[in-house]
């Protein structure tokens, strides 16, 4: 990294030009980046907003949180999984795992950078990225922040006469501090089938919102992870077919859980909707199975 500095608005600018690229987020796929990089011989520079490694990892997720998809799907490039690792890590052996790779790649992000403007110098040819005290500046920007950095809490009419609290799951840590409360849950994606599951083993009593169509598949058929099962299949079949072929599966294994309603939503139709087949989005979910098994 090289410096200068020169004045802008007549204000002094720090300014560092990065041999390599610049790297906007020190996550899974900041690192992954890196790595690959390096592994060409390729320096990079790594800017991170918070003050550690996959950050939404060890600040923003549930205790239960494990990954629902087999290790070998969600290794990064050149280290796998260590071998004593179960099939479905959990979030401290992801976080450990990341840590070890950082080392092992030798990649050491700047930390508290929090990136404020990113633009193309279109004279000389390079990325200027601003931070607070730094202007960092190369031929190669890449922007590895996550899709799901943001929380992000709907506009609910009426909800400020609620009189209990109304949290992100970015925020929820584990039921136990909901035991015999009655919570309602919005969203029906992995995130909120965990959330209903850890409040129902924690002896509170969740309710669901499904405003949409829901696949419900289970983590594994035949002895196999649903997902492994789908990316053999779309090989040789296209998706629409492979989607059919898992939901016959799932509702043999399941039954048919567009029938799953409580009580309540069934005498106020109109409040709640009943889960449809027709999405073609195949969702994996561990909460109906891990009620059966
Ligand atoms: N262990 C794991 O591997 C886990 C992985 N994840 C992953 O993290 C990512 C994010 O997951 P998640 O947090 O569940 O988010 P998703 O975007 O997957 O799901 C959000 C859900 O909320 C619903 N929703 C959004 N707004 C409203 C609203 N105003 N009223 C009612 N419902 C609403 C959506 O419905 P609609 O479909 O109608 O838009 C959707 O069902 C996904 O890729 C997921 O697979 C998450 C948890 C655990
Ligand atoms: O990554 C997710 O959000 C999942 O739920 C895993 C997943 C994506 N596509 C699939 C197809 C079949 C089984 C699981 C998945």
């Amino acid at each position: 990294m090289d410096s200068s500095c020169k004045e802008e608005n007549g204000n002094p600018v720090n300014c560092l030009f990065v041999h390599g690229p610049i790297i906007v987020g020190a996550g899974p796929s900041g690192l992954a980046v890196a790595a690959c990089l390096k592994e060409k011989g390729v320096p990079s520079l790594i800017l991170e907003r918070s003050e550690c490694i996959a950050s939404l990892w060890q600040q923003r997720t549930y205790d239960r949180l494990k990954l629902h998809l087999p290790k070998q799907f969600c290794q990064l490039p050149f280290l796998s999984f260590p071998e004593n690792f179960p099939k479905y890590p959990t979030k401290h052996q992801f976080i450990s795992y990341m840590e070890s790779y950082a080392r092992h790649f030798s990649i050491e992000p700047i930390f508290k950078k929090v990136v404020e403007t990113a633009e193309l110098d279109h004279v000389r040819q390079f990325w200027r990225v601003r931070t607070q005290d730094f202007e960092y500046c190369s031929r190669w920007l890449i922007v590895a922040t996550g899709e799901n950095a943001e929380s992000f809490i709907p506009e609910i009419q009426g909800i400020e006469r609620f009189q209990g609290p109304v949290i992100h799951t970015s925020v929820y840590k584990s039921g136990s501090e909901f035991k015999y409360q009655r919570v309602l849950v919005v969203g029906c994606g992995n995130s909120g089938m965990e959330v209903s599951l850890d409040l129902c083993r924690h002896n509170a009593i969740p309710h669901m919102v499904v405003r949409n169509s829901v696949h419900i598949l289970p983590r594994e058929m035949f002895g196999f992870s649903t997902f492994s099962i789908a990316m053999e299949l779309l090989k040789w079949l296209p998706l629409r077919l492979v989607d059919k072929f898992l939901l016959l599966v799932a509702n043999f294994t399941l039954g048919n859980t567009g029938q799953i309603r409580s009580p309540e939503a069934e005498n106020r139709p109109n409040r709640a909707q009943k889960c449809h087949r027709k999405d073609s989005r195949a969702r994996c979910w561990s909460f109906i199975t891990n009620q059966i098994r």
